[in-house]
Formats: C-alpha cells, sequence, structure tokens
C-alpha cells in the first residue's frame, strides 16, 4: 500500500501529455456507414409507439448521441437513460444533467443493467411522461409500446432483460453480447410489464453519420461502439492511458504492480505484457544470421488493457470530463 501511494505522488507530479496527438487518424473509417437501412425500419415503425428510451452510455453522457434521433423520431416523448453508471465516475452529475436540460432533455435516469440500478423507476417515468404528452388518460386497460433506441453496446438489450426480470421475474428475451451489433434488426415486441401492460421494442444500434472529431471517436471506441481492430488497440490503449493520467485515475497502477504510473504506453504495455506472461517469439536478423527472441505481446497487452478498463477493474471514469470542463455553472 506504501508502494502505491509513494506510486501515485510520483504520478501527480508527473507532466502529463496535454493534449493526444490525433494528427492523420480519420474516425470516418473506423465507423461503419451503414446504419442507414436501421434508422429507416426504426421511422416506419414510430407510429406503433407510445415513446421513445433512448439507451446513452454514463461515461459520455454529453457526446456521441446519434442526432438523427432526435430529428428523425424526435415528435415522441423521450427519456433519456444514462446506463453503466456503475462504470462511471458520476461526481458531477448535477452539471450532466443541467447541460441535458439545457438541451431539452429533462426526463434523464441513470441506470445500471448488471445489478437492475434504478430499474423499477423506468416504467413508471414512461407512463407519466405519456400520460401527460397527450394529455389524455388512456385507462387502465390500455398497453404501452415504446420503442429502446441508441448507439451500439451501450445496453439495450440489458436494459429490456433487466426490465423484464423485474417486473415479470422472466428470463433473457432480447440477446447481449461484449460487442457492437449483437442486435441486427428491429424487433418484435418484448412484454415487459403486466400491470401497466408495457411492451418494448429493442433496434439494432445506430451510430452519427459523421463523428464530429477524432477525440470523439477514440471515446466512442473505448466504450465498445465500434469494433476495436477498426480503430487499432494500441491506440485505444494510449488514448485510454493519457485519460486516466489526466483525471489521475492511477489505478492500473496497482493492477499492474508498476513501480509508478507512466505516460508512455510502449512502458506500460510491455510491462502489462510482461505480468501477464504474454510475450511472442519473433525473428531478428543478426551479424550472425537469424535469431529467435522473446518480445512482449504489445497487441494482447492493449487487449487487456482495455478489457480491464470496461470491466471497471481501473475504476470509474467520466470520459466527457473536458466538455463538462466547458459548460457554464447556472
Ligand atoms: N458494467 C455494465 N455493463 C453493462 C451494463 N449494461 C450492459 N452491459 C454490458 O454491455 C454489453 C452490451 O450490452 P447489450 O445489451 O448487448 O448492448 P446493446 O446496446 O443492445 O448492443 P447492440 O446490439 O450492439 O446495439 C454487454 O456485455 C453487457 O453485459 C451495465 O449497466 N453495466
Amino acid at each position: 500500500m506504501r508502494l502505491f501511494t509513494h506510486a501515485v505522488c510520483n504520478a501527480a507530479r508527473a507532466a502529463w501529455r496535454e493534449s493526444f496527438p490525433l494528427g492523420g487518424r480519420d474516425p470516418a473509417r473506423w465507423f461503419p456507414g451503414h446504419m442507414a437501412k436501421g434508422l429507416k425500419k426504426m421511422q416506419s415503425s414510430l407510429k406503433l409507439v407510445d415513446c421513445i428510451i433512448e439507451v446513452h452510455d454514463a461515461r459520455i453522457p454529453l457526446s456521441g448521441r446519434n442526432p438523427l434521433f432526435q430529428e428523425t423520431l424526435g415528435l415522441k416523448p423521450h427519456l433519456l437513460v444514462l446506463n453503466k453508471m456503475d462504470l462511471a465516475d458520476l461526481r458531477e452529475q448535477k452539471k450532466i444533467l443541467q447541460h441535458l436540460e439545457g438541451e431539452g432533455l429533462k426526463n434523464v435516469i441513470f441506470t445500471n443493467c448488471v445489478k437492475d440500478e434504478n430499474i423499477r423507476q423506468i416504467i413508471p417515468t414512461v407512463t407519466e411522461l405519456i400520460e401527460s404528452s397527450y394529455r389524455y388518460h388512456r385507462g387502465e386497460n390500455l398497453e404501452y409500446c415504446i420503442m429502446v433506441i441508441g448507439i451500439p453496446n451501450v445496453g439495450k438489450s440489458s436494459l429490456i432483460n433487466s426490465i423484464r426480470r423485474l417486473h415479470l421475474r422472466k428470463g433473457k428475451a432480447s440477446r447481449v453480447g461484449g460487442q457492437p451489433g449483437v442486435t441486427r434488426a428491429v424487433m418484435s415486441r418484448i412484454q415487459v410489464c403486466e400491470r401497466p401492460l408495457v411492451f418494448l421494442l429493442d433496434t439494432p444500434g445506430v451510430l452519427a453519420p459523421r463523428i464530429e472529431s477524432v477525440e470523439m471517436g477514440l471515446k466512442l471506441a473505448l466504450c465498445g461502439t465500434v469494433l476495436d481492430h477498426l480503430v487499432g488497440e494500441e491506440t485505444m490503449a494510449d488514448y485510454l492511458l493519457y485519460t486516466l493520467n489526466r483525471h489521475q485515475l492511477f489505478g492500473y497502477v496497482q493492477h499492474y504492480g508498476l513501480d509508478s504510473a507512466c505516460d508512455d504506453v510502449e512502458s506500460v504495455l510491455k510491462r502489462v505484457a510482461l505480468k501477464l506472461g504474454k510475450t511472442q517469439k519473433v525473428k531478428v536478423l543478426t551479424g550472425t544470421g537469424n535469431v529467435n527472441i522473446m518480445q512482449p505481446n504489445y497487441a494482447a497487452a492493449a487487449g487487456h488493457f482495455l478489457r480491464a478498463f470496461r470491466s471497471g477493474l481501473l475504476g470509474p471514469v467520466m470520459l466527457d470530463r473536458d466538455v463538462l470542463a466547458c459548460c457554464v455553472d447556472r
């Protein structure tokens, strides 16, 4: 423990990169441009639904949402669910809510689908929202149909399963997976509650057609909304390291048994690889011919570093801290 405290003190004194080298990267190449079909299908199902639940990742509450959702599906009452709250640093929750309210989003709930946290609030909130939006009482026997939308891998299917588990005590109805793109089509209605009678529609994740900046692209990639190999695991690991250091989140030092925090991704990944025994034989040409040497497997180490972050082992993170810092307190 003393060792770790010492390492953190060293880290706090160290000079971290002020910015991340973004030049030459083209996020347009990371994000697939074939999601328009899903959005069209969602639009055509819109007449069947009373309300929209938009799920987004609580680690990026202010960025990366698809603006087309508001444009094409914005006619219906809208609840924003910021999921994966267990992985997010929510110390500035009030500021986040203020900022979202400024954008016209008054109905926001933070959830954790793994532990069913705050899930109980969803049905009463949406039914109240529907009743107040349509300004008439729909009666006891009517059913509600709600479409669940969002970018890939934010937990749309998990949310549906979680609501269903809580209200109906039934198992999974929608497929869940750690990779983006598990749900590929707008699904048929899934009953999630008996009283009131509520059906949810699961939909495929739809990313914005254009990513505003490289940094936003990297944040979206860290949250797993795009396949890692399209961005490059080592680039993502470097951006993760940069973010953790700037936020003074030095959990990775202890997690990987490093001597101190460090801003050089190659050194960190080398230590990660050695600790995990992830080394590989590489042929090197020397004056006496080819010799085999053992080298750290940087790709495997980067993958491990990303998985540790995504499962919360490196501590909760707020990737939108820079955006929040620009928000004016009201
Ligand atoms: N830690 C944590 N993980 C979650 C939470 N909700 C979902 N997950 C995980 O996130 C991953 C994606 O969940 P899905 O429910 O498949 O996400 P989706 O939005 O339906 O994904 P697509 O089908 O790609 O659009 C899975 O590995 C889930 O177990 C949460 O609240 N906390």
